[in-house]
């Protein structure tokens, strides 16, 4: 049994060093809860919630989540008491979607779960990577020249794979200047949904440029256009935004929508959800890899150990603290090393929370005894 006596959620603002532009927007300004899970021996566990303030990415937003958790989630894992955390998913399949608000205590209670046995949660998860290679992610620059700097930038720094924001009118001309400039790079795009089917032919044209993968280039929901994109187009397909369940991943692996799945642990509604996917992506010899959602230190540390599991084989978005942050609340913050990521072995998450940071940033605190 995992007897929760105590669940806490910090409201933290954090500011990003530099904005990040996506087909949908510019994000800089973040906030987020940091869910905290007290068992009677005074273990605790953490999760953090990944939706941003406006409902651009997914329909869920800061506030949905708050809600979500106050009203919902916390009254229904405290009713009866769980044995382990797989039981959560089950617990709140009641609930329509939500993902990242059920992600966000999930995460807290499988952390709370692995240190009440004192193993990684790497371990818990049944991971069996030591370390784990990092991509990065950037997003749009303002001019070709700028993106140049950005991408030798990252490549010195070690990132094993670079992914561009793309938006229709900045696309094939910057990539082109790209993969001239770095014939060799691990190169893949994400669109966010910016694209339809009449793009078709526009979209042919990344055929030429040796990417690695286009992440979400049609509809948000989306999975039969891009069966359709798949079959007229080399470059494999990855979806983010349409797979939000197990049986999302079923259908479009089914339909052939996708040769690759971006799995986000929030958007698939927690870390048990997100394992099942990656097995039955295993099973059927799909690519994975662990998205971002520009998450602080509690995120970034799920994010670590999920990947660790053995068919997360592309690198992620899970890049160093000091990318995003001038301080991160955990301790150590995650750094980086010929872009890879030793996954911690210390019980949990394994890294401490910076209580001082975390307070720092805490803008609302509200706590549920029982
Ligand atoms: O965490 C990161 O480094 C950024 C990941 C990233 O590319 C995204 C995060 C959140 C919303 C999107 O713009 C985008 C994505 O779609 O993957
Ligand atoms: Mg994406």
């Amino acid at each position: 049994m995992i007897p929760i006596q105590k669940i806490t959620l910090h409201k933290l603002r954090m500011r990003m060093k530099n904005p990040f532009q996506t087909s949908f927007g510019t994000l800089q300004n973040k906030e987020l809860f940091i869910i905290e899970t007290e068992d009677a021996e005074g273990n605790r566990g953490y999760g953090e919630s990944v939706a941003f303030t406006e409902p651009w990415y997914t329909e869920e937003t800061v506030a949905t989540t708050e809600h979500m958790l106050i009203d919902f989630l916390i009254p229904l894992l405290t009713e009866k008491p769980i044995d382990h955390p797989r039981e959560v998913t089950e617990r709140f399949a009641v609930i329509r979607r939500n993902n990242m608000a059920k992600a966000s205590i999930e995460g807290a209670v499988w952390d709370l779960y692995a240190k009440r046995k004192n193993i990684s949660l790497s371990e818990a998860l049944g991971g069996s990577q030591e370390t784990i290679d990092v991509g990065i992610s950037l997003g749009i620059a303002p001019t070709t020249d700028e993106l140049l700097d950005r991408v030798q930038e990252k490549l010195d720094a070690g990132y094993k794979r670079i992914k561009l924001k793309i938006k229709p009118g900045f696309d094939i001309d910057p990539l082109t200047e790209v993969r001239r400039e770095f014939p060799d790079a691990q190169l893949m795009v994400d669109a966010n949904s910016a694209y339809t089917l009449e793009d078709m032919a526009h979209l042919k044209q990344l055929d030429t440029l040796d990417l690695m993968m286009i992440e979400q280039p049609l509809g948000h929901d989306d999975i039969v256009d891009h069966a359709m994109l798949q079959q007229a187009i080399e470059t494999p397909i990855c979806l983010d935004e349409s797979i939000n369940s197990f049986e999302d991943a079923r259908k479009a692996i089914e339909l052939g929508s996708c040769q690759v799945v971006n799995i986000k642990i929030g958007r698939v509604g927690g870390l048990t959800e997100a394992k099942r996917i990656h097995d039955y992506c295993a099973e059927k010899g799909i690519a994975v890899w662990c998205g971002g959602m520009l998450e602080a230190g509690v995120g970034r540390a799920h994010n670590i150990a999920l990947t660790s599991l053995p068919n997360f084989t592309v690198p992620g978005d899970t890049a160093a603290s000091a990318l995003y942050w001038e301080q991160d609340i955990i301790t150590p913050e995650v750094t980086v090393q010929n872009g890879e990521i030793t996954v911690p072995t210390g019980a949990g998450i394994g890294f401490d929370i910076d209580y001082e940071a975390m307070e720092k940033f805490t803008i609302d605190q509200k706590v549920f005894e029982f």
